[in-house]
């Protein structure tokens, strides 16, 4: 499977909003990742449901909710009736992940689980048949435009290779940090879907950058 490219919706110009969420519905990118902050579980607040339904009325792509707040179950059937295909949840955030990861299923939507860079693959192993989507943090939650940790690249691999076991359908998600510097590393190492805020929105020619990260041959040569 080509790897696809979930420009963050975080680092948009919000005062934009409708032109940005155009530029990536006419672009190569495949998914809206959008991040969803409560100010508790994260230290930052983003935006919530409004914003949520603005993006939704004009994006053509699917959207990819990424829910850094506490207690999101008591959340999962807006946030599916607000348009994500997609919802993530932090398993730190999480008391009864199995019973929150059911209430996304039955909401109708593919199922994501986030580990932050301190938590261990392993931790998921009992969840992951569940699961549609494993989300690999690779910067602390909470903004835009941070530094890449190196670590999450054994992450993937280690991820890979147990899901290869138990579920190897199992869609890996990287998030933080990404760019063209470190695509093809991350994908070599098993990722499938690669979040990008800063590398995309900072940019000069945000079409052309996701062209580019599209396009970036990732398959491994062996002399
Ligand atoms: O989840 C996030 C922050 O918590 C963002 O999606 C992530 O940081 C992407 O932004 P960038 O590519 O600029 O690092």
């Amino acid at each position: 499977m080509k790897h696809l490219i979930a420009p963050s919706v975080l680092s948009a110009d919000f005062a934009n909003l409708q032109r940005d969420i155009e530029m990536i519905n006419s672009s190569e990118a495949d998914w809206f990742h959008v991040d969803v902050m409560d100010g508790v579980f994260v230290p930052n607040i983003s935006f919530g449901f409004p914003v949520m339904e603005a993006i939704k009325k004009y994006a053509a792509k699917p959207l990819d909710v990424h829910l850094m707040i506490v207690n999101p179950d008591q959340y999962i059937e807006r946030f599916a009736a607000a348009g994500a295909s997609i919802i993530t949840v932090h398993y730190e955030a999480c008391t009864h992940l199995h019973r929150t990861v059911q209430a996304i299923h039955a909401a109708g939507c593919k199922t994501g689980v986030a580990i932050n860079p301190h938590t261990p693959v392993g931790l998921l192993k009992d969840i992951l048949t569940d699961l549609d989507l494993v989300l690999v943090m690779s910067v602390n939650p909470g903004f835009g435009g941070q530094k890449f940790i190196p670590n999450t690249i054994n992450k993937v691999k280690e991820l890979r290779n147990m899901a290869s076991q138990i579920n190897p359908r199992l869609v890996i998600e990287v998030d933080g940090g990404v760019g063209l510097h470190n695509l093809t590393e991350l994908v070599q190492a098993g990722a499938n879907v690669l979040v990008a805020g800063n590398a995309v929105f900072a940019d000069e020619s945000p079409i052309q950058m996701i062209s580019a990260l599209k396009e970036l041959d990732t398959t491994t040569v062996n002399l």
